[in-house]
């Protein structure tokens, strides 16, 4: 286990209340958030569609733009949707990270362009990075991430 869990409170290290036995516990169920930018909502579909059959068993969050663009692609798939990012998306996002509520975090960020919510980009990301949650933000990582899902679910289990 790592120094800060999700079932663990970041500052005293014990249980946080409510969360105990909530997390994923097989490679099918885990809680997957879905971010994307404009420039790179693109790539994400690529992905998901790469990754179809791995993804239909997960549970799917994605911001607002990036769900409908998901479900659009793929209207089979069960993507529930947040608020928009600029509207308060990223912070949904984050919010389930800190509750203990998501296992993987798929966010394709756009490297090129200024954003009005980058701070809340920002905390998203350091949210994962402090809560230990697997992070991909490039097709490459998420592939490696996608091929790991099963041991993500051991991971989560221990
Ligand atoms: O802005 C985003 C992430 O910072 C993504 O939000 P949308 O999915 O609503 O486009």
């Amino acid at each position: 286990m790592t120094d800060i869990d999700q079932e663990q409170d970041p500052e005293t290290g014990e249980a946080a209340p409510g969360e105990a036995g909530t997390g994923a516990t097989s490679s099918a169920g885990l809680r997957i958030g879905l971010v994307a930018h404009d420039s790179r909502k693109e790539a994400l579909v690529g992905w998901v569609g790469r990754w179809h059959d791995a993804l239909a068993p997960q549970e799917m969050t994605a911001t607002g733009t990036t769900g409908q663009v998901v479900r659009d692609a793929y209207p089979d798939l069960a993507v529930h949707r947040l608020k928009s990012g600029p509207l308060g998306g990223d912070q949904q996002m984050g919010a389930l990270i800190a509750e203990g509520r998501l296992d993987v975090l798929i966010f394709f960020m756009d490297p090129l362009t200024p954003m009005p919510h980058d701070v809340d980009v920002k905390a998203l990301l350091r949210l994962a990075v402090l809560y230990d949650v697997p992070v991909a933000c490039n097709p490459a990582t998420a592939d490696c991430i996608a091929a790991g899902f099963a041991v993500i679910g051991r991971r989560q289990a221990e």
